[in-house]
C-alpha cells in the first residue's frame, strides 16, 4: 500500500473493523486501526493539513468513531487496548484540533452506586476477569449491566451463558427478528438503555433500518407479537391459549414461539434490573457522552452521600427508617428456629391474600416519565400497565395460579426444552442459581442464613402476578419485608420506569450494594419466572 495516501478503501476497512460482529477479528483488527489512525496523525508530512477530500473523509472517520475510542478507553477488559485508546485520544485532542472531543457523561455503570465501589473492568478476580473478557468479546463490550452483574460472578456466568444462547445460538428466529424483539420488549418499559444496545445489534446483524421507523414497518410477523408482548410484560394472568392459536394460526411455529416468549420475558425482566440498579447510557450511546463541560451529572455521585445523609434524617423523622439488620438478623432467627407452624391449608391461603391486598394498597409512583417519541414507535398504547392482581375485576373471573398445578420444575422447564432444545436447562441453571445465591452475610456480619429473607423476596414478586405457591407461609413476607421495600419491590417489577434514587437509597440501608444488586437479581429472575410461568402454560393448554 501506498503509505503516503491513505486510500479510502483503507478508510472503509477502519469503519469495517470497527463495527465488525465478529469481536475476535476485531480486537486483532484493533492493532491495525491504531496504527491507521497514528499514520493519519503521524504519517507524511501532515495528512491533516492538507485540505483534499481524503482530508475530510478521514476526520469525518475519526470524528464518527471518537465515541468509540472513549468508550473502549473505559470498558475493554484488555488493558493494552483501553490504554492505547486513551493515549489516541490525548494524541488526537493536542494534534487535530478540527476534532470535538467528548467527555462521558455519567460516573461509571450506575448513577446509584459510586463507581469505585464497583466490580472495575480490569479487577483482580481472576474468574470475573475472564467472565469480562467472555461478555467483551460476546457483544464487542462489556456493557454496564454486565459490569454491575460482576459482583456475583456465578450468576453472571449463568445470566451471559443464556443470554448469548437466546440472542445468538441456534433457534428458529433469525438474528434481526431476536434483537426486534428485544427492542419491542424493552419498549414496555421505555427502557431506552436497552433500546440503544439492541438497535446497534439489529443493525450489525443487517437488520433493515426501515423496520427501526416503526412498528408498522416491521413484517407483519413481527406486529403480531405486539399483543401478548403487552400483557406480558404488565398483565400476563391475561395470556390465554386464543393468544398463541392466534400466533399458530398465522406463519409463526411452535418453536419461534416459543422463543419469542423467553426473549420477550428475558427483556422485560432485564428492564427491572436496568432501572433498579440505575444503569447508566453506555458512553458510545446518545446520552453517554457530551462535547460540552459534563458538569450536571457529575454532581450525581456526590450527591449520594448528601442525598443519603439528608434523607436518613428526614425519614427517620417519618418513623420510616425501615427495618434494621439487627432487627431483621433476630426474626429471621426466629423463623429457622420455629418448627413449620401447624397451620391449616384456609389458613395459608388466607395469609397469602393478606399480602396480596396489602401489596395493592401500596402506593408506588402514580405516573412515570412521558415516554420519548423515539420510543413511541415501537409501543402503541403506553398507558397499558400493571394493574394490582386483586383488582383485576370479577368479569372474567382469573383465579389465582397455584404453583402446584404448573410450576416451572415440573411443566415450565421441559416444555421450554421441547420447543427451544437448550433453553429450559439454561434457564432452570440461572433460576437456581439466584434463588440459592447466598455469601452468608448481611451488612457487615457473617455466618448469616439469609434464606428466609431471600425467600420472601422471590415468593412475593410472584404474589405480585397472583401466583401462590402452597408450600410457603405468607406471614414471613410480613416479618421479613418491611413497606419500604416492599415498594420498592413492586416498582422495580411492575413500574421499574418510575424507580428514582431515593427509593434505592430509602431501602435496605445496610445492605452493601452488592446486595443490593443481589435483590435485583432475584428480582429479575422471579419476574422472569413469572411471566414464563402464564406463558408456557398457555403454550401447554393450547397444544392439549
Ligand atoms: C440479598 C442479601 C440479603 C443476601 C445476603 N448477602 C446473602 O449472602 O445471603
Amino acid at each position: 500500500m501506498d503509505r503516503a495516501v491513505l486510500r479510502s478503501e483503507e478508510s472503509l476497512k477502519f469503519v469495517h473493523c470497527l463495527t465488525n460482529r465478529d469481536a475476535h477479528v476485531r480486537s486483532h483488527e484493533f492493532e491495525n486501526i491504531i496504527q491507521t489512525v497514528d499514520s493519519w496523525i503521524n504519517g507524511y508530512g501532515s495528512p491533516f493539513l492538507s485540505s483534499d477530500s481524503i482530508h475530510s473523509l478521514k476526520l469525518t472517520l475519526l470524528q464518527e468513531h471518537i465515541p468509540d475510542f472513549l468508550r473502549l478507553s473505559f470498558d475493554c477488559p484488555f488493558p493494552d487496548i483501553r490504554e492505547k485508546c486513551q493515549s489516541l485520544l490525548e494524541d488526537l485532542q493536542s494534534r487535530v484540533k478540527e476534532l470535538k472531543m467528548p467527555k462521558r457523561t455519567a460516573q461509571g455503570p450506575s448513577s446509584f452506586i459510586p463507581e469505585k465501589e464497583i466490580v472495575p473492568v480490569d479487577t483482580a478476580d481472576d474468574q470475573t476477569q475472564m467472565l469480562f473478557v467472555d461478555a467483551f468479546l460476546q457483544n464487542n463490550r462489556l456493557d454496564h449491566v454486565t459490569q454491575l452483574m460482576g459482583y456475583h460472578p456465578q450468576y453472571l456466568e449463568s445470566f451471559l451463558r443464556t443470554q448469548q444462547y437466546l440472542l445468538r445460538g441456534e433457534g428458529p428466529l433469525p438474528p434481526d427478528y431476536r434483537h426486534f424483539i428485544a427492542i419491542m420488549a424493552a419498549g414496555r418499559h421505555q427502557c431506552s438503555y436497552l433500546i440503544n444496545l439492541h438497535v446497534q445489534e439489529y443493525i450489525l446483524q443487517g437488520g433493515d433500518p426501515s423496520w427501526l421507523r416503526g412498528l408498522e414497518n416491521a413484517p407483519k410477523k413481527l406486529q403480531d407479537l405486539y399483543e401478548i408482548n403487552k400483557i406480558l410484560a404488565h398483565r400476563p394472568w391475561l395470556i390465554k391459549k386464543s393468544h398463541i392459536e392466534k400466533l399458530t394460526k398465522g406463519n409463526w411455529s411452535m418453536s419461534e414461539v416459543v422463543q419469542a416468549l423467553i426473549l420477550m420475558a428475558h427483556f422485560h425482566s432485564l428492564s427491572s434490573f436496568v432501572y433498579g440498579c440505575g444503569i447508566t447510557t453506555e458512553i458510545d450511546h446518545e446520552g453517554g457522552h457530551s462535547y460540552s463541560c459534563p458538569q450536571p451529572m457529575d454532581s450525581n455521585s456526590n450527591s449520594s452521600s448528601t442525598c443519603e445523609s439528608c434523607s436518613s434524617s428526614e425519614d427517620s423523622s417519618n418513623g420510616n427508617s425501615g427495618l434494621g439488620i439487627d432487627i431483621l438478623m433476630e426474626r429471621m432467627k426466629k423463623l429457622n428456629e420455629e418448627c413449620e407452624e401447624d397451620i391449616t391449608p384456609e389458613e395459608r391461603i388466607k395469609h397469602f391474600q393478606t399480602v396480596e391486598t396489602q401489596s395493592a394498597e401500596i402506593q408506588t409512583h402514580p405516573h412515570g416519565p412521558s415516554p420519548h417519541k423515539d420510543i413511541l414507535r415501537f409501543v402503541l398504547d403506553p398507558e397499558f400497565t400493571y394493574q394490582d392482581f386483586v383488582m383485576r375485576g370479577t368479569e372474567n373471573e382469573i383465579p389465582t395460579f397455584r404453583a402446584q398445578d404448573y410450576s416451572w420444575d415440573d411443566h415450565g422447564f421441559s416444555l421450554a426444552n421441547r420447543y427451544y432444545s437448550e433453553s429450559g436447562s439454561l434457564l432452570d441453571d440461572k433460576f437456581n442459581m439466584a434463588y440459592n445465591l447466598t455469601y452468608y452475610t448481611l451488612g457487615d456480619r457473617k455466618n448469616v442464613d439469609t434464606t428466609a429473607f431471600r425467600r420472601a423476596v422471590w415468593n412475593y414478586i410472584h404474589c405480585i402476578y397472583g401466583i401462590r405457591h402452597d408450600d410457603y407461609n405468607y406471614k414471613e413476607v410480613n416479618e421479613m419485608l418491611e413497606r419500604n421495600l416492599k415498594a420498592y419491590i413492586k416498582t422495580v417489577t411492575c413500574y421499574p420506569e418510575r424507580l428514582t434514587k431515593k427509593d434505592y437509597d430509602n431501602v435496605m440501608r445496610e445492605f452493601k450494594h452488592s446486595e443490593k444488586v443481589h435483590v435485583n437479581l432475584m428480582l429479575l429472575e422471579a419476574r422472569l419466572q413469572g411471566e414464563l410461568l402464564y406463558a408456557l402454560r398457555a403454550v401447554m393448554q393450547h397444544m392439549t
